[in-house]
């Protein structure tokens, strides 16, 4: 079996062409969303999803604006921020591009940020809501996956679903995703035992764990589906998944590259959760 490609980046094409169509009506409704992004330090991967957000928001008609503080502010600094985006009104979304330095608290942060405006889906206001099934602001990365698999028309229902890797940003919300959509869901970490016997069993895999090229064919059942979110920087400055995309293509039914695969995705759901805002705070407003 030789694997068919999921092109992240060709179904994004195609969702970005509607966001932006949405914002165009907004906009001529006298309404233009805006997203804040604030990055602090000179993180280079960081860096560089910034610019991918913000170009990305440019084609799409939304505002965007960056706020950059260097490597040594403090919590207090970065809080004052936050609270000023949360008071503008022409602010429809606020990201706090993650990792943060060792001096802020990420927790902090990300409960600072208004619920409304949380278009990472981070707050636990939200995460809350995801987890309740009531209607919330999804992590972006989860939200993208799940897009991608319903726009395959793969089945979920019934299916079981090993999320390797327990981040608060991709693998337990991509777990609780799929739980809401009727799959049966396996969660595996650094303390899993006998991880490569409980990858064969799924039908859905999906590898978070940053750890280059990790999950190999003999670790993955015939004719399952594969989620790669890894983006590993090698030394050699090539970029590598999380999953051997060539030996695990010969057994899969379905998987993902790096690039144009997830990430793209990741990009396109922080531009529909910034129009979902924006619609959101505009009708409340009147
Ligand atoms: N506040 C947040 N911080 C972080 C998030 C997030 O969703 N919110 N996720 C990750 C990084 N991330 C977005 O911020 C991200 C990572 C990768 C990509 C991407 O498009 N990757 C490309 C390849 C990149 C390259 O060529 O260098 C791909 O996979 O095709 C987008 C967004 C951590 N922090």
């Amino acid at each position: 079996m030789t694997a068919e490609i999921i092109y992240g980046s060709k179904i994004a094409e195609k969702i970005r062409a509607n966001i932006k169509e949405e914002v165009q009506h907004l906009e001529n409704n006298g309404v233009r969303p805006g997203l804040s992004v604030i990055i602090v330090g000179d993180n280079p991967a960081s860096k560089s999803y910034v610019k991918f957000k913000q170009r990305a928001c440019e084609k799409a008609g939304i505002q965007s604006d960056v706020i950059e503080l260097p490597e040594h502010t403090t919590q207090e600094e970065l809080l004052h921020h936050v609270k000023q985006l949360n008071e503008d009104p022409s602010v429809h979304g606020i990201l706090v591009q993650l990792p943060l330095p060792d001096q802020i608290d990420e927790k902090v942060i990300i409960e600072s940020i208004s619920p409304e405006k949380d278009v990472d889906g981070f707050h636990p206001y939200n995460i809350g809501r995801l987890q309740t099934d009531q209607d919330a602001f999804v992590p972006c990365t989860p939200l993208g996956i799940l897009a991608m698999v319903k726009e395959s028309n793969i089945a979920i229902t019934g299916k079981h679903v090993v999320v390797v890797g327990r981040s608060n940003i991709v693998g337990k919300p991509a777990g609780q995703l799929f739980l809401n959509e009727h799959a049966t869901v396996t969660y595996c970490h650094s303390a899993t035992k006998d991880l490569f016997n409980i990858t064969k069993q799924a039908d859905i895999l999906i590898v978070a764990v940053g750890k280059a090229k990790m999950i190999k064919k003999e670790s993955v059942k015939d004719g399952a589906v594969v989620i790669d979110v890894g983006n590993n920087y090698l030394s050699d400055g090539s970029l590598a998944g999380d999953v051997d995309f060539e030996s695990v293509k010969e057994v899969a039914s379905y998987i993902t590259p790096v690039p144009k695969g997830v990430g793209p995705m990741t990009i396109t759901m922080l531009l529909q959760n910034t129009l979902k805002a924006a619609k959101q705070i505009s009708s409340k407003r009147g």
